[in-house]
């Protein structure tokens, strides 16, 4: 029986407000985030972790002092592992989460992995759309703590899976059941709410923003609500430079001066944490009342909808089938579009 180790990857977040500031600094430390030579990186990445650490201690005091994340992932870890041990192939699978700025870091991880002896690594970004800010980042930093750690097994990586059946089935099933619970109140906007990414790293070839919308067209398409009224926007602003827009603030105020109802789906967002407890639930619902949207309701994000996990299952144990890397595993991957780093030609 072949031994397979699947890593599953997502941000992290603190688990206490004393880590918020180191949490930060990671974050900024990143030169997928803040693209500059290390000392200058460094000090930039001390200052605005410095700075903003009381807005975002605000923000985690919220959920009780701690990201949610960590206690998500886990859950969503545990419902794959089931699901894999109903496979056919014979093979066993453990499955194991590395986070990006917070604990479990990949060094850690690397190294029970290691112990654990795989015939197989098989490394799963719990970001549906491939970031360089995000998969990349979290695919680098393993690259090289599973060469610390003396990993030589096989690895195998699913970059992205933006309009995976599993994935559009259960949000599409989670949009029923929010418009159902607003069955008498006039028809919603959706709001297809996607964390944003500074506009130039997009401009540099970054294909998340396509990828989200190849996400919101398989979702509309599996709806099939006649004049779905429906726009993409994009949350979580930091800092000065320009982001991808538009802004979903501007969008909540636009459905005030349309006097739309708003029903907010975070289709980028696989689990609950702070960027949608805290911005869409909290912040964003009273910049609605202020707008003057008439009503305001969020759908959950897909954590362990079963169509999801079954998802997520079937692109591990088909990772081998029709693909043209060792990445690829969707249609989104033609052969131009070689570690999904560039938009396909005919997209541009
Ligand atoms: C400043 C640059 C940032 C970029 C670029 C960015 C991209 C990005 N992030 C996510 C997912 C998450 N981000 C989360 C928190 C978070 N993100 C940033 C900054 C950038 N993110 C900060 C400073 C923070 C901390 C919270 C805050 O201060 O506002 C989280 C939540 C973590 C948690 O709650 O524990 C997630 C998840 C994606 C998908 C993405 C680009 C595609
Ligand atoms: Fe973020
Ligand atoms: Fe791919």
């Amino acid at each position: 029986m072949a031994r397979k180790a699947v890593v599953l990857f997502n941000l992290g977040g603190p688990d206490n407000l004393n880590a918020v500031e180191p949490f930060l600094f990671n974050l900024f430390n990143d030169p997928a985030i803040i693209r500059l030579p290390k000392p200058v990186r460094f000090l930039i990445a001390k200052l605005i972790s410095k700075r903003r650490a009381p807005i975002a201690q605000e923000i985690y005091r919220k959920m009780g002092g701690a990201s949610p994340l960590l206690d998500e992932t886990d859950r969503q870890a545990k419902a794959l592992s089931e699901q894999l041990a109903t496979n056919l192939d014979g093979d066993q699978y453990q499955v194991f989460v590395a986070m990006r700025y917070w604990h479990p870091r990949a060094d850690a991880v690397a190294r029970e992995v290691k112990a654990y002896d795989p015939d197989e690594v098989i490394l799963l970004p719990l970001y549906p759309q491939f970031s360089t800010t995000t998969s990349d980042s979290s695919l680098k930093e393993w690259a090289r703590e599973a060469d610390r750690a003396g990993i030589s097994a096989a690895t195998t990586t699913l970059c992205c899976y933006p309009t995976e059946t599993g994935f559009i089935s259960a949000y599409t099933d989670l949009i029923r059941q929010s418009l159902q619970k607003m069955e008498g109140e006039d028809a919603p906007r959706l709001l297809f709410s996607a964390h944003g990414l500074p506009k130039k790293i997009v401009d540099g070839g970054d294909p998340y923003q396509w990828q989200v919308e190849q996400t919101v067209a398989a979702i509309a398409a599996e709806l099939a609500v006649a004049d779905l009224d429906y726009r993409i926007c994009y949350q979580s602003r930091v800092g000065p430079v320009e982001w991808i827009g538009p802004a979903t603030e501007d969008e909540i105020g636009r459905a005030g001066e349309d006097g739309k109802s708003l029903l907010v789906v975070p289709v980028a967002f696989v689990s609950e944490h702070s960027e949608t407890l805290v911005e869409l639930d909290v912040e964003y619902a009273e910049l609605a009342a202020e707008k003057g949207v008439p009503a305001y309701h969020r759908v959950p994000t897909v954590t362990c909808h079963p169509a999801f996990i079954k998802g997520l299952a079937g692109i591990v144990l088909n990772r081998k089938r029709g693909c043209h890397t060792s990445h690829c595993h969707d249609r989104l991957c033609p052969k131009s579009f070689v570690g999904c780093k560039t938009q396909p030609k005919e997209q541009e």
